[in-house]
């Protein structure tokens, strides 16, 4: 098995790479597109429906699982592989950007953040020592360190003074959690807010700590997107071109498209799955909403370039259907569908930069799911 954390570029196409990411749990092929399963499952598939769309690696949730079942319970029932039956590769984010979009009652300390149970209100406490705790407990192949996502519009000061305290949190959670240690990689995660020069103070102290990895935290936070693509172009330079890059919640096929032109290899976005549950079923001719009037007595597939289960076999009228009844299959498909179009777009990506034809395949792209809109 090749050493975890060995990452190997394989192909450029300006600053697009395609590249390879050894973890204990297999290689991930980038640029790749990470489906989310926020609290061990993505929601409605099993691992099975997983593997069969091509699936490289999961992302899982360190705040959910702590709470629920418990990260303890999970690592003596041998992990979190082994509980959910997903033998590739597994991410999990540290927490911190849950505790502030779910969490009740937060309280941010030097030490930590405090916070009470989106669940029971119980009181709950995460240091970054807790947080590399948990995912050791886990087991994920890729853990994230504790950081503070700095709220869109945040001024200068404020961010100046949280970049600092999630430098100080990297560093402890590097310490709580030597390198490769049982094979686990750490990526570090770089703040600023939308300040140039506090992404590169922020990237000159994270790239500095020895991590296996590094994220883009803090944008996909509200702000509008030309803002999100300028923060990205301005921030990638500032990350060792020999680690993997992962823009951190982002994002729809526009701006995968958008960071992988700037030198990004992972992405996640709960909107493949989230979408697919409220209709909006992601085409090769752009957004479709499921229950539109014209599917009613329509027999042709949903996409007729979409080689996935649902579009193979069920009509649109049938989509629509199972949809209005609220039909738990509908669920079902509709995600199928939206993370088979998400691996698709982010496989068509890895082929593209390897034949020098990323820059068509994004001109393409972008006639159908135009950058400036929503
Ligand atoms: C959507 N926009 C957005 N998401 C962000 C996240 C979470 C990324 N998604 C992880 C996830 C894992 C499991 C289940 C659901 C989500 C961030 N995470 C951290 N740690 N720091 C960020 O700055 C940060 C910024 C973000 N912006
Ligand atoms: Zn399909």
């Amino acid at each position: 098995m090749t050493t975890p954390g060995t990452f190997t570029i394989t192909a450029r196409d300006g600053a697009a790479r395609r590249a390879s990411l050894a973890t204990a749990h297999g290689v991930v092929q980038t640029p790749a597109f990470m489906p989310v399963g926020t609290q061990g499952t993505v929601k409605s598939l099993c691992p099975r429906d997983l593997r069969e769309i091509g699936t490289q690696i999961l992302l899982g949730n360190t705040y959910h699982l702590y709470l629920r079942p418990g990260d303890e319970l999970i690592a003596r029932l041998g992990g979190l592989h082994r509980f959910m039956a997903w033998d590739g590769p597994i991410l999990t984010d540290s927490g911190g950007f849950q505790v502030f979009s779910l969490a009740g009652l937060r309280r941010l300390t030097p030490d930590g953040v405090e916070f009470a149970s989106h669940i029971d209100g119980s009181r709950h406490f995460f240091s970054p020592e807790k947080v590399v705790s948990i995912q050791q407990n886990l087991g994920s192949d890729i853990m994230m360190v504790l950081d503070e996502c700095v709220p869109y519009g945040a001024d200068f000061d404020y961010t100046k003074k949280s970049l600092a305290l999630t430098t100080a949190w990297a560093q402890r959670c590097r310490e709580a959690h030597p390198p490769l240690h049982r094979g686990q990689l750490l990526f570090g995660i770089v703040q600023g807010g939308f300040y140039p020069e506090l992404r590169a103070e922020s990237a000159a102290q994270i790239t500095s700590l020895g991590f296996d990895g590094h994220a883009l935290g803090g944008v996909s936070v509200g702000e509008p997107r030309p803002e999100m693509h300028a923060i990205i172009h301005s921030s990638v330079p500032h990350l060792p071109d020999n680690k993997p890059r992962y823009l951190m919640g982002v994002g729809a096929p526009q701006d995968i498209l958008a960071g992988v032109a700037a030198g990004i290899d992972m992405f996640d976005c709960v909107l493949a799955t989230r979408n697919a549950r409220n209709g909006t079923l992601f085409t090769s001719t752009g957004k479709v909403n499921v229950k539109k009037a014209a599917f009613r007595d329509d027999d042709s597939p949903l996409d007729p370039a979409c080689s996935c289960y649902a579009c193979r076999t069920f009509s649109r009228a049938y989509l629509r259907h199972l949809y209005i009844a609220k039909e738990l299959l509908s669920y079902r498909l509709n995600t199928i569908h939206n993370l088979t179009f998400f691996l698709s777009l982010t496989k068509r990506i890895r082929e593209a930069i390897e034949t020098g034809g990323f820059a068509s395949l994004k001109a393409e792209m972008d006639a159908i799911y135009p950058p400036d809109a929503p």
